[in-house]
């Protein structure tokens, strides 16, 4: 049993998915997916190449119109709700905002991305007792995700990995209830790969994070629950060491990365 899976017992459901499907011009590329999305749990979607990972994210974030099934955030269901009007509700995907600026620094980064949940970029001035509650939340951020020796340092000349947990900064920004992260770990180094995973560990302490990740270590290590998909359907789920175990989800990975 991994470190994460121990803790018990199963919080609040906030996402959910019941029977989702997706058809392209006759082509199922999602069927009978049920999905459940605990509060202040880390689950992993996993699969071989076109499992279907990336619509389903599309399907929940509302990029795509669901063919078939239905989705609840928070009691609420969505199914038929616009990409903005669910990130509003705090269903936020990291790529939705994730677009740092590269000659800005990391506290100008997030005092943007902070001024979108509040509305203020619209304003033409600002109080100056609004803009330092911005710098107050920024520095807040900033501190909680480790990036204080970089507060001033342009995010063009940070680390691929520091850009990464700046973009992270910028998602929580707007405060989600649901963090939906498309292959965190892509193309990073070992350091990099760990301090990302204990960010997203961490950050998922008060809201549910869902990740797609091809990375099976960090999914081990920082996943509470794994769905394994394959041809669109969930193939098994469970805590990873059941799914690591299960032979279908053996054979489903023989010649990939498992
Ligand atoms: N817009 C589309 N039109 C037609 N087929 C699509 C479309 N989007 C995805 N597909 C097909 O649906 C299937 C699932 O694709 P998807 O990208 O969701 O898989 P994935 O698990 O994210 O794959 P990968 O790990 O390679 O990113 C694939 O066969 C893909 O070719």
């Amino acid at each position: 049993m991994t470190r994460a899976a121990e803790t018990a017992p199963e919080p609040q459901v906030v996402l959910s998915a019941r029977g989702l499907g997706k058809d392209f011009s006759g082509f199922t590329a999602v069927n009978n997916v049920n999905l459940d999305i605990h509060h202040a749990r880390i689950h992993a979607l996993i699969g071989p190449n076109g499992a279907g990972k990336t619509t389903v994210f599309n399907l929940l974030t509302k990029f795509l119109p669901p063919t078939r099934g239905r989705i609840t955030l928070l009691g609420t269901d969505i199914t038929a709700m616009k990409p903005d009007a669910v990130a509003r509700m705090g269903l936020v995907r990291s790529f939705q905002i994730s677009a740092v600026f590269p000659h800005l620094t990391v506290l100008e980064n997030l005092r943007v991305a902070l001024q979108r949940p509040a509305g203020l970029a619209t304003q033409f001035w600002r109080p100056l007792s609004s803009l330092r509650r911005l710098d107050g939340r920024a520095d807040e951020l900033i501190e909680g995700l480790g990036l204080t020796p970089w507060r001033d340092i342009r995010a063009a000349d940070l680390s691929y990995g520091r850009k990464r947990v700046l973009e992270i900064a910028t998602t929580l920004a707007l405060d989600p209830k649901v963090l939906l992260l498309d292959e965190p770990m892509a193309g990073m180094g070992h350091e990099d790969v760990h301090t990302v995973a204990e960010i997203i560990r961490d950050v998922a302490r008060d809201r549910a994070v869902l990740m797609v990740e091809h990375n099976l270590s960090v999914v081990a290590d920082i996943c509470h629950r794994v769905t394994v998909l394959q041809r669109g359907e969930i193939l098994a789920e469970g805590d990873y060491a059941t799914v690591a175990a299960d032979p279908r989800v053996r054979t489903a990975y023989m010649g990939s990365e498992a």
